[in-house]
C-alpha cells in the first residue's frame, strides 16, 4: 500500500472472542476520519491498537501503514503516533518549556536548536513566551493548546485524538478544533479523531465511521 497517509488494513479487534471492531479506512494527509459509536463499543481501544499500546485482554489483527510504511510491528515508540486524550496530562512537574523539550525528538540536539523548538512550537499555539510557566498556573484552555504543542512538537507522522475537545467550554472547544484542524492541514498529518459529538464530527468535515452501533 503505497499511499500517503494512514491506512488501516482489515484490523480486527476481539474481546473474549467477540469481535468489536473491524476496519478497513485510508485516511489522506490533512484529513480526519471520526470514530463514533456508543460507549463500550472499542473506539478507544481502536486508537490503541494503532498507537501500540493495546492491552493484551484483547486479540487483535490486521495492519496499519504511515505514507506506505507497514508500521504495525513497531514498538509504541518507533510509530511516532502524535496522542492526545481528554486531559492535557502535562507533567506537573516541569515547566511549560520543561513539557516541550522532554518531546522533542532526540535527533534535534543542542540547546539553542532545542530552545529554538520549544519556542516556535508555543508561537505555533499562541503561547509565545510561556516556558517558565507551571502548568498548574494555566486556564483549562491554555493547556490543551501546551498538549498539542508537546504533540507537535515531537514531529509525529499522524494525530490520534481521544475526546481531546470534550472537557472545552463550547467556545474554547470551537477554538481548539479549527487549531487541532488547521495544524493537521498544515503538517499533512492523517488525523483519526474519536469523540461522541456531532459537532466535533461536523467541524472534522471528514470521513465518519460508526463503530459498534448495531448493539
Ligand atoms: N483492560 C481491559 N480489560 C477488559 N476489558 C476492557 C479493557 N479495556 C476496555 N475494555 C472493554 O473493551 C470494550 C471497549 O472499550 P473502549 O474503551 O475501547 O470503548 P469506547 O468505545 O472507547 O468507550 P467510551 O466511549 O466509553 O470511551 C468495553 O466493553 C470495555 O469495557
Amino acid at each position: 500500500m503505497k499511499d500517503a497517509g494512514l491506512f488501516i488494513d482489515g484490523v480486527r479487534i476481539a474481546l473474549a472472542g467477540r469481535e468489536i471492531v473491524s476496519l478497513t479506512r485510508h485516511v489522506a494527509p490533512g484529513a480526519v476520519l471520526t470514530v463514533m459509536g456508543p460507549s463500550g463499543a472499542g473506539k478507544s481501544t481502536l486508537l490503541a491498537f494503532i498507537g501500540g499500546f493495546l492491552d493484551p485482554v484483547f486479540s487483535a489483527s490486521g495492519r496499519f501503514f504511515i505514507d506506505g510504511q507497514d508500521i504495525s510491528a513497531l514498538p509504541a515508540e518507533e510509530r511516532h503516533m502524535g496522542i492526545l486524550f481528554q486531559d492535557p496530562l502535562l507533567f506537573p512537574h516541569m515547566s511549560v518549556g520543561g513539557n516541550l523539550l522532554f518531546a522533542l525528538p532526540a535527533a534535534i540536539r543542542g540547546r539553542t536548536a532545542r530552545k529554538r523548538q520549544v519556542e516556535e512550537a508555543l508561537q505555533g499555539v499562541d503561547l509565545e513566551g510561556m516556558e517558565a510557566r507551571d502548568p498548574a498556573t494555566l486556564s483549562g484552555g491554555q493547556k490543551a493548546r501546551v498538549a498539542l504543542a508537546r504533540v507537535l512538537a515531537a514531529h509525529p507522522r499522524a494525530l490520534l485524538l481521544d475526546e481531546p475537545f470534550s472537557k472545552l467550554d463550547a467556545a474554547l472547544r470551537q477554538q481548539m478544533r479549527e487549531l487541532v484542524f488547521a495544524k493537521a492541514r498544515e503538517r499533512g498529518l492523517p488525523v483519526l479523531l474519536v469523540t461522541h459529538d456531532e459537532a466535533d464530527a461536523a467541524a472534522a468535515g471528514g470521513d465518519i465511521v460508526t463503530i459498534g452501533g448495531t448493539e
